[in-house]
């Protein structure tokens, strides 16, 4: 077990120094980071950076770097941070291209100690909990697009984790998956550390692997956006609740440790008013007692309003904290994201570059598989402030379709349902998810379709569901 930052040194004076930006052309370069330096690196789909520790302490999201271990990195954009100071090798290979710059803050400039205040405000309470048998605190992280939130709760886990505590982590942006797909609403117990080469850790699949893989207990949404359902949106919502306070419940350590819930971006125009309403849902359904703000005064004032002084469920007051944002948040756009997902769902069926993976490939008649549509709500608000409003108590948003197998499936993910498919819609829609298969062909002359997924398994006895996300892929089989 390790400490983050304790026995850190007084702050030297570094120079503030412009981040200077700049492409690699050397195959192999050394950088030495001060205190509180951070080496920020963007690598393209296709290019691989790898980063070796060879002095000093450094970490990525709260997860320390083992000395002399090269850690390959592809298709992201990151960090190393460093509290005392340290020395990495990096090496690209002199065909690939990568972007990369160090940051030099002092320690009254960066928010990463910030950050670490709050850990250990964390602790304390998880202590606290931990003696008196109580729940640990409950922190939802709240704050603009790109604001570092997604980092932060990474971070905050991995920080916990040093301390031996056993968070429970939920995602509750179904554009990106946590552990899983995305379109899913996901929930893991985080007690061992996270694989840093990746986001959140490799997806649980069929392999060994050398850093013990998370299972997540997922909810597929099957849409983009919080507001695109919104009654199916909460009702999922309020599954993963019940699902994660029974998981606290059951398991001391993950009680006392408590947990720390992600969410998407504070839309803006009139879709800001329906988030907040979202993340009511979330404090209300999760008892969350502490809400931090990252990177926004205008959000940060808003959930003031709502929230500080509120008491929860239990009886506890909720705190609002506000946090900056760290200047090195970078911006993924649609393409990027876009390529992000695509190698999830490659790499749930085919593996990575560490451990292959060989999907099972079945023909299904139309008439064997039982698939139920999610479909968008009707209208939602524009985001330049018009549109049409919900009106949910007229309109059954959240019952699930029973669909025909047609074209429109080709090159999309379906999720598998942990229900019988004799099973009502309300309990298919209601339970979690097992898995997911990819229909890589639909002939409509020959009703049949063939299905790509994890394991050989009969494919008639669970229903599939079928959303817009993640989108239609390009055809994985190419
Ligand atoms: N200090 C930093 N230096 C460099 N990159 C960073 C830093 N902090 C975060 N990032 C990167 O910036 C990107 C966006 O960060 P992150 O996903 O944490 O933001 P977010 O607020 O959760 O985004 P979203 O609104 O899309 O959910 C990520 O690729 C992340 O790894």
């Amino acid at each position: 077990m390790s400490i983050p930052g304790l026995g850190q040194l007084a702050p030297t004076a570094a120079p503030i120094a412009a981040a200077a930006s700049s492409t690699a052309s050397a195959p192999t370069t050394t950088q030495t980071l001060e205190p509180y330096w951070e080496y920020r690196f963007e690598v393209p789909h296709g290019s691989t950076l790898t980063i070796k520790l060879l002095a000093g302490t450094a970490e990525k999201d709260g997860t320390e770097l083992a000395p002399n271990t090269p850690y390959a990195f592809t298709a992201t954009k990151s960090k190393i941070n460093t509290w005392h100071g340290c020395t990495l090798e990096i090496t690209a290979p002199s065909s690939g291209t990568y972007d990369a710059y160090t940051s030099e803050p002092t320690c009254d400039e960066t928010p990463m100690v910030s950050y670490l205040n709050l850990h250990f405000k964390l602790e304390s309470l998880r202590a606290a909990a931990q003696k008196t048998a109580q729940m640990g605190p409950r922190v939802l992280v709240v704050g603009p697009p790109n604001a570092g939130k997604s980092s932060l709760v990474r971070t905050l886990a991995s920080w916990a984790t040093r301390m031996g505590r056993q968070p429970l982590v939920v995602n509750t942006d179904s554009r990106e998956g946590m552990l899983t797909l995305p379109g899913t609403l996901s929930a893991a117990v985080f007690a061992t550390l996270i694989d840093i080469t990746t986001d959140w850790g490799s997806l649980p699949s069929s392999g060994a692997s050398a850093i013990p893989v998370k299972l997540p207990l997922a909810y597929y949404y099957g849409l983009p956006q919080s507001d695109d359902n919104p009654k199916l949106f909460k009702r999922i919502l309020g599954r993963l609740a019940i699902a994660a306070t029974s998981r606290l419940a059951e398991d001391v350590d993950v009680k006392s440790a408590g947990m720390l819930i992600d969410t998407g971006g504070v839309p803006t125009g009139a879709r800001a008013a329906a988030y907040y309403d979202f993340v009511a849902h979330i404090v209300a359904e999760f008892s969350v007692n502490i809400v931090v703000v990252l990177g926004s005064e205008r959000v940060g004032s808003e959930m003031q309003k709502r929230f500080a002084g509120q008491t929860t469920s239990v009886g506890e007051t909720v705190t609002v904290v506000g946090l900056d944002k760290s200047g090195g948040v970078m911006e993924r756009d649609e393409g990027f994201m876009q390529s992000i997902r695509e190698s999830a769902i490659r790499e749930y069926f085919f593996g990575n570059a560490k451990m292959t993976l060989s999907p099972f490939t079945q023909q299904v008649d139309f008439t064997a598989v039982s698939i139920w549509r999610i479909n968008e709500a009707p209208s939602k608000p524009a985001a330049d402030g018009g549109g049409i409003t919900y009106d949910e108590g007229e309109v059954q948003t959240d019952v699930l379709e029973k669909a025909e197998p047609s074209m429109m499936m080709q090159n999309c993910v379906l999720a598998v349902a942990c229900a019988s498919v004799h099973d009502a819609p309300d309990i298919i829609r209601d339970a979690n998810v097992m898995g997911f298969v990819y229909v890589a062909d639909v002939d409509e002359k020959r009703r049949r379709l063939r299905i790509l997924a994890p394991v050989s398994a009969r494919l008639g006895d669970r229903p599939l569901l079928w959303g817009s996300w993640p989108e239609h892929m390009v055809n994985l089989l190419i």
